[in-house]
């Protein structure tokens, strides 16, 4: 006897794609700016993920960024040591991270991937500098300014102004009974912790099943805007319904947005910190750059549902670090 399959357990094959260009034009309708709302939050309750379409940044400028991973990663490696996060000042994270350092959960081998972290710059006398996730940012002595440091600064300013936007968006797709005001979330946006990192995947083939290029883990912060490179595969995220990984290869014109620990707790569960993975290819280089919202460090985030949960942004951040980072992360305690 056959039985009628729920909804639920049908897998999708796609996570859902969101223009969100009418919530920025001007001649739009209300009506069509509500629709763009309910389509964040329906893919932001369900999946934690979606694909952002309208988001206005140039491709010229994301691929100038594309272009920054690939010469940072063919410098040789004495050069990325000389710029090795752990000669970045005190807590600050920044710079070069070699593959094998980062481990997501027990039972895991250590990330393929190696990494560049750049974040907001804060000069070296400044009082901050040298807490968590606060200084200068580290720049390859063998890359000119106008190749790597200008590009990468300026899509920082291009995806901070991104990530305000999106603020407004999920701002406004909280439930109506909490009675939050549309501007409730801007506040973990000024002057915030916002890494971007990028990304190198050397081809690899993976022998051992417990090794991934990242390994299964969701992102800490509140936001994720996520750069994949056309034409290179391995994203994908666990979508609890069906228990099965939906593959998320990039899609033109498009980023990848995530919802992070630190918006699932912000908003008691409502948007979905989703877990996800990349597995690496065989033959392929993969680059990407994740630009991370963390938030405004010091700010003590009280659960949007008015149940009094408080989070610190900078120790709830600052905590996951330690936790997957090994020996790198000892320099954060
Ligand atoms: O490289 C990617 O596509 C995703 C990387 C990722 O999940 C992360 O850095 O948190
Ligand atoms: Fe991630």
């Amino acid at each position: 006897m056959g039985s009628i399959q729920s909804v639920a357990d049908i897998a999708p094959d796609a996570i859902p794609t969101v223009d969100i260009s009418p919530f920025t034009d001007p001649d739009s309708s209300e009506e069509a700016k509500q629709g763009v709302v309910n389509a964040v939050r329906h893919a932001c309750t369900t999946y934690g993920f979606f694909y952002l379409a309208g988001h206005g940044v140039g491709e010229e400028q994301r691929s100038s960024v594309l272009q920054c991973a690939k010469i940072l990663f063919d410098l040789p490696r004495e050069e990325l040591m000389e710029v090795w996060i752990g000669k970045s000042m005190g807590k600050s994270f920044r710079g070069y991270e070699p593959p094998g350092i980062q481990i997501h959960q027990e039972g895991l081998l250590p990330d393929i991937k190696e990494a560049f972290s750049i974040g907001h710059e804060v000069p070296a006398d400044h009082p901050d500098a040298g807490t968590f996730s606060t200084g200068p940012n580290l720049w390859p002595k063998g890359l000119k300014d106008q190749d790597f440091r200008t590009p990468i600064m300026e899509y920082q300013a291009t995806m901070l102004a991104l990530s305000k936007l999106l603020l407004k968006i999920l701002a406004r797709g909280l439930p109506k009974a909490w009675e939050n005001p549309p501007d409730v979330m801007d506040e973990v946006a000024i002057n915030p912790s916002m890494p971007m990192r990028l990304l190198h995947y050397a081809p690899q083939e993976v022998l051992d099943e417990r090794q991934f290029g990242v390994g299964d883990h969701t992102d800490f912060g509140c936001i994720t805007i996520l750069l994949q490179e056309t034409g290179t595969k391995g994203l994908e995220v666990w979508y609890p319904p069906t228990e099965t990984w939906i593959p998320v290869p990039p899609k033109e014109n498009t980023y990848v947005i995530n919802m992070g620990d630190m918006m699932q707790k912000w908003t008691a569960g409502y948007y979905r910190s989703a877990r996800h993975r990349v597995i690496t290819s065989g033959t392929n280089h993969r680059y990407s750059v994740p630009w991370f919202l963390n938030g405004q460090l010091k700010l003590k985030c009280k659960a949007l549902d008015g149940s009094g949960v408080e989070t610190i942004v900078g120790e709830h951040i600052r905590q996951r670090l330690i936790a997957t980072m090994g020996e790198t992360g000892k320099a954060l305690k």
